[in-house]
């Protein structure tokens, strides 16, 4: 089976403090992957590990065998949990921004991406709502052609029918070649789009598990589990 993602005992400190401890696992190809946990379980820290824009303490990460660095970042596309754009930009420019700075950008499918949001070019960036923001993050991010999606809670703090039509868009334009790891800490919502889940507990990896075999193997959803393994956090 094709890796996208290895990650091998990989160790982040800041200071004396651990944000994560001796994380390993790997993704395939072709799936969307749940990475929960609560506040400060070391999600984000773990997502700029793989995107190249933190390095760990020790341990190593490879995307498609390529360790993590200059030459890894063509392959991986980072939506982060705050908005990458400028206040002066409109929609037209942020997306045109992106595809200066990445060469697989598809302007044929940020363009279907856009319709299917309802954003238009001429939309100013700064008077964009929170859900339409996200929506905007989301077209960026998705329409590089990359082998890895990392998308950091890209509907935190969204209504929920701004939610769903974000997740609706996520499993209608991502490409079947390629995984998305996406961090959230609202499983209800998200779940049933979920592949896979990792759950991440004070910067250790406690499960990586197929979503199908919580259900059938334990006969619990990813919501039952998460909210027992997190109970006292
Ligand atoms: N730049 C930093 N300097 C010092 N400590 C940090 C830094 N970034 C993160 N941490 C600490 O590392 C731990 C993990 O933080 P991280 O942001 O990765 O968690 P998270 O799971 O993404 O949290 P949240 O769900 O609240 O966004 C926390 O204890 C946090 O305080």
């Amino acid at each position: 089976m094709d890796r996208i993602l290895q990650v091998q005992d990989v160790t982040k400190k800041y200071g004396s403090k651990h944000a994560l401890r001796g994380v390993s696992f790997g993704l395939s190809a072709g799936k969307i992957v749940g990475l929960l946990g609560s506040n400060g379980s070391g999600k984000t820290t773990l997502m700029k590990l793989i995107a190249g824009l933190a390095r760990p303490t020790s341990g190593r990460i490879s995307v498609m065998g390529v360790p993590v660095g200059e030459p890894s970042k063509s392959l991986v596309s980072f939506m982060p949990d705050r908005p990458l754009t400028e206040s002066w930009m409109n929609v037209g420019d942020a997306l045109r921004f992106q595809q200066d700075f990445y060469p697989d950008f598809d302007p044929g499918k940020a363009k279907r991406m856009l319709e299917f949001m309802k954003l238009s070019e001429r939309d100013k960036v700064r008077t964009l709502s929170k859900g339409m923001g996200e929506r905007l993050q989301l077209t960026m991010a998705l329409s590089r052609r990359a082998k890895l999606y990392i998308m950091d809670e890209p509907i935190g703090g969204v209504d929920p029918v701004a939610r769903t039509k974000i997740l609706n868009a996520l499993m209608e334009f991502y490409e079947e070649d390629s995984t998305i790891l996406l961090s959230t800490h609202l499983v209800t919502d998200i779940e049933r789009i979920f592949d896979e889940v990792i759950f991440i507990k004070e910067g250790e990896l406690v499960l990586h598990s197929e979503v199908e075999d919580l259900r059938l193997q334990r006969g619990k959803s990813v919501d039952e589990l998460f909210r027992e393994v997190y109970a006292e956090c």
